[in-house]
């Protein structure tokens, strides 16, 4: 189910049992992900309970696995916790739709 979580909820999700990222303003659950990665468990727990956003934009991740994230998804930022697409260059949040 797609609901509303906050970053400090995210933030609690940050070891192997239970692993929460978010990327582009979405929440996603990659605990049942951690072993099949291609990219390795590492990588994922190394943004476990944060914001993998740029990690992921970083790895030039194909269509299949953006696919993917579909898949895995939980939730979304609360409107406040949103981070603005203008004001924030850095973060790269209309990417996966574009591409
Ligand atoms: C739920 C989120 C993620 C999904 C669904 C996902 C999926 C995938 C998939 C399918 C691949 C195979 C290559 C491709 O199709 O692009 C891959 C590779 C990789 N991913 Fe992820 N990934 C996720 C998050 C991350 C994050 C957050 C990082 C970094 C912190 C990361 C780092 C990597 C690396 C390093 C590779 C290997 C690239 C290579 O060796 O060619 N991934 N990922």
């Amino acid at each position: 189910m797609v609901r509303e979580i906050s970053i400090e909820e995210v933030r609690k999700h940050r070891d192997s049992k239970s692993v929460w990222i978010i990327i582009h303003n979405d929440v996603y659950d990659v605990t049942n992900f951690l072993e099949e990665h291609p990219g390795g468990e590492d990588s994922l727990l190394g943004v476990a309970g944060q914001d993998g956003t740029q990690s992921f934009e970083d790895v030039g991740h194909s269509a299949d696995a953006r696919d993917l994230l579909k898949k895995y998804k939980i939730g979304t930022l609360p409107p406040g916790e949103i981070r603005n697409k203008v004001a924030d260059p850095d973060n790269s949040c209309c990417l996966h739709t574009s591409k």
